[in-house]
């Protein structure tokens, strides 16, 4: 059972433009998916679409086999936001045990704690998240992520702005969630870290999904992920 199937996604906020036209891939259970493409390119608007938060105008989307707007499938899939916003008025104790809640998830809070202390948080467990600083949420995005450990995670740039200690233990902990046989989707511009992590990309360029492949055969067709991104920017005549 994939992970996540879309087919046939066109998007347009107003009508007129459209930010996504036909796009389609699956992400099978245990891969590991880069999403690359310039600002602009319909990144965000995909990731929404999956979880609802956009409404589905054409196309079909299942996560889990679910189809996307049922409770089901908001139930398997877990999303990060690029942005920090989390319930300030919130001890990190109380957002994990609240997320909790939602999924169906017993928290393990010493699990947790020991989290925030392999992320440089030692101590800051119970702290209201208010007096978090930046890297700290995104911290606790992550943390509150491999916690949940949903079968498909979608990580929309949150670990910019995390320090390289923490980066270094993410990248361990999402090849965890691969060997346990769930689903991640980076989307970063860290195209070294795509290359240490992801089995595929795919490259999103004007609502096209212009490449679906295997990191491997990009790397050895093009030498590199960005020699191909870079290769394909300069060809196409830019707006
Ligand atoms: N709420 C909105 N209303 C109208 N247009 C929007 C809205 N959100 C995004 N867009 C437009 O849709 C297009 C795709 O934007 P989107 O945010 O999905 O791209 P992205 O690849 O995630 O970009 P970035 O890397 O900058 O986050 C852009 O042209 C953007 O201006």
């Amino acid at each position: 059972m994939p992970a996540l199937e879309v087919s046939g996604v066109t998007y347009s906020y107003d009508g007129f433009v459209t930010v996504l036209e036909e796009v389609g891939f699956t992400v099978d259970a245990g891969e590991i998916v880069g999403l690359l493409g310039p600002n602009g390119s319909g990144k965000s608007t995909l990731i929404k679409t999956v979880f609802d938060l956009l409404r589905l105008q054409s196309g079909t989307i299942a996560v889990g086999g679910h189809e996307h707007a049922s409770p089901a499938a908001k139930s398997v899939a877990m999303y990060l936001a690029s942005n920090d916003y989390l319930p300030q008025f919130l001890t990190g104790r109380e957002y994990i045990e609240m997320l909790g809640r939602l999924y169906g998830v017993a928290v393990e809070h010493t699990a947790a704690d020991r989290l925030f202390e392999t992320f440089s948080m030692a101590g800051r467990y119970d702290d209201l998240i208010e007096d978090y600083s930046h890297g700290m949420r995104k911290k606790t995005q992550l943390v509150s992520a491999l916690l949940m450990r949903r079968p498909l995670t979608i990580i929309d740039e949150t670990l910019n702005g995390i320090d390289i200690e923490a980066l270094h233990r993410t990248e361990k902990e999402l090849a965890r969630l691969r060997a346990e046989g769930r689903s991640v989707i980076l989307c970063t511009h860290d195209f070294a870290l795509l290359e240490r992590l992801a089995d595929r990309v795919l490259f999103l360029d004007h609502g096209v999904l212009v490449t679906d492949a295997s990191t491997d055969s990009v790397i050895d067709e093009h030498g590199s992920l960005s020699a191909m991104v870079f290769g394909h920017l300069d060809a196409e005549p830019r707006p």
